[in-house]
């Protein structure tokens, strides 16, 4: 799915107008209506509602839907915020119609117009959406203000008053802190961005039929990831496949006290869907890995903690014979350790997948960079992403970089969080829809990447490898946390609920 920015909303709901066509006030009916259909389903009609609309087009969306829900037996009270002089002709309009059906409609001009808020009501912000062209203040800063501090549910109208739809606010913006939003037809790209998490609260699209053509065309880097686009790069196995069909991994994992990481990646990869997994770790993980993960083989190094170079034994006699290589979790970062990740990555020229201790070794040694297979895997979370590239200002500019970092060194980024952001190599974003904070979990790095080392060595794309990778971590994530809680998950739970179908 893809996110698009204001603008190009804009010029989307003119499209839809023109070639439709559909008359603006109509379109204005199908948004409120959508909106109420996700209400009903939300909360009942005996929940005394307030709703508070500004003078735009989202504050013509609240009166109609004030409408729409005084015809489904809602108590509603209806707030007009008159911050400014002069309304939009579809605010005008819905103006009209409500006034046919009630006269509980009141404007609040003053402090002393702003009513109380009691915790047993939902309060609708219809005040400010998508127009937003400066910071709030006056009047409409008090209403937000009253909201935040009100004991009630919040839900917002397409987004929260006071929010940038894909720009950064100033840092003393005042914004509404709802606790859901419901957004029209695509979701923005404020959303993914942990600095808005309080903006935002829970958020739901509802489709109001925009124009199919124009999404389609429309050029944007930002994606979001759907469970049907993730589910189609999802490849079927052949009947007369056999282990060969599906390569042969190897995972370089694990030091003295950390072998765990190396038994979660190598079971993760296992479980999704490799050939073959040979797993390198230091000489006193042996018995461990042999034990722990019966499935893989295991190549012990000549040190006892830690890894010091490719092993150069069994089937195969270097990096390059396999499908793929996974390298970091748990490896440290000593000289030694470093010097086998050199010989890794100037041996190999196949992508490999990246992560923890080795993106470290590569933030302290940076000419590596340069180095590495075009279209490898890199899996930072933020710590990991500022040690390769710089502080960053807000979470806009940490986008950028993200960008400009998997472009200039033609990696494919996986920035881990909530929303991971999948940056590419032609400089594209895929923001992944699944997981949970249940997953804020020691542990559940390493089972990324052994599932992303599994999908590379059966031979997908690299960049489809991490959508997949990305979207299949999650929703095992999800699965774990509904069997056994987000508080108690663990990341073996998440290799357990694994499911590729
Ligand atoms: N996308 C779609 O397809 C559909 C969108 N729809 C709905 O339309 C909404 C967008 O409507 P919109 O463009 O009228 O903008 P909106 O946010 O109501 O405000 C604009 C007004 O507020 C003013 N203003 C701006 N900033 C301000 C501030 N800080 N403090 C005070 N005032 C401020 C601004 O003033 P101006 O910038 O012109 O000076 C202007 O007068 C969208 O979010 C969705 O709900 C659906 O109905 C149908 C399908
Ligand atoms: N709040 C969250 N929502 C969704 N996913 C999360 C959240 N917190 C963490 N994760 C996911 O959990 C994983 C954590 O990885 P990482 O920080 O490397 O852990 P570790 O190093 O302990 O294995 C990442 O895939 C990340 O996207
Ligand atoms: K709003």
């Amino acid at each position: 799915m893809k996110i698009l920015s204001v603008d190009q909303i804009k010029a989307l709901d003119k499209a839809t107008i023109q070639n439709e066509p559909i008359a603006p006030i109509n379109l204005m009916e199908r948004a409120a209506l959508a909106f109420v259909d996700w209400f009903a389903d939300q909360f009942p009609s005996t929940k005394p509602t307030k709703i508070f609309c500004g003078l735009g087009n989202n504050g013509g969306d609240g009166l109609a839907i004030a409408r729409l829900l005084l015809e489904r037996s809602y108590s509603v009270e209806v707030y007009v915020v008159r911050y400014a002089p002069r309304e939009s002709d579809d605010f005008m309009h819905n103006h009209r119609r409500l006034k046919l059906l009630t006269e509980n409609v009141k404007y609040i001009e003053f402090s002393q117009d702003i009513p109380a808020l009691r915790h047993t009501e939902v309060i609708i912000d219809a005040i400010l959406g998508s127009g937003l062209s400066r910071p709030v203040d006056g009047i409409v800063k008090h209403v937000i203000e009253t909201i935040n501090r009100a004991p009630a549910t919040v839900v917002s109208v397409d987004i929260a008053s006071g929010l940038q739809v894909d720009q950064p606010n100033n840092p003393d913006d005042v914004i509404i802190e709802p606790d859901y939003t419901v957004t029209f037809q695509l979701p923005k790209l404020a959303f993914m961005l942990p600095q808005n998490g309080r903006y935002v609260g829970q958020w739901s699209v509802v489709d109001i039929t925009l124009s199919k053509r124009f999404i389609d065309q429309a050029r944007t880097p930002y994606y979001y990831t759907q469970p049907n686009e993730a589910r189609l790069l999802l490849r079927k196995r052949d009947r007369f496949s056999h282990k060969g069909s599906f390569g042969h991994a190897l995972l370089l994992a694990g030091s003295y006290g950390k072998i765990g990481a190396a038994v979660l990646a190598s079971r993760a990869c296992l479980r999704s869907g490799v050939g073959l997994l040979t797993v390198q770790v230091p000489r006193s993980g042996y018995g461990i890995i042999q034990t722990a993960v019966p499935e893989a083989m295991c190549q012990p190094d000549i040190d006892d903690d830690k890894l010091t170079g490719i092993r150069h034994s069994g089937n195969n006699t270097s990096p390059t014979e396999f499908a793929a290589v996974g390298v970091g979790p748990g490896i440290g970062k000593t000289p030694e350790t470093l010097a086998m990740l050199k010989e890794l990555i100037s041996g190999v020229k196949k992508p490999i997948v990246v992560d923890a201790d080795a993106l470290n070794l590569l933030a302290e040694n940076k000419s590596l960079l340069a180095k590495l297979p075009v279209s490898s895997i890199l899996t930072p979370h933020p710590k990991e992403f500022e040690r390769l590239t710089r502080k960053w200002s807000d979470d806009y500019e940490r986008l950028d970089l993200l960008r400009e970092f998997a472009q200039k060194h033609r990696v494919i980024v996986v920035l881990k969080g909530a929303y991971s952001a999948i940056a590419t190599p032609e400089g594209d974003v895929h923001f992944n829809s699944t997981g949970n904070p249940g997953l804020s979990t020691g542990g559940t790095g390493d089972v990324l990447t052994g599932i992303l080392t599994a999908l590379l060595a059966q031979g997908y794309d690299p960049v489809e490898a991490a959508v997949l990778g990305v979207f299949a971590h999650g929703l095992a994530g999800d699965k774990a946390a509904e069997q056994r809680g987000a508080i108690g998950m663990v990341a073996s739970d998440v290799i357990d609920a694994l499911r590729w179908e």
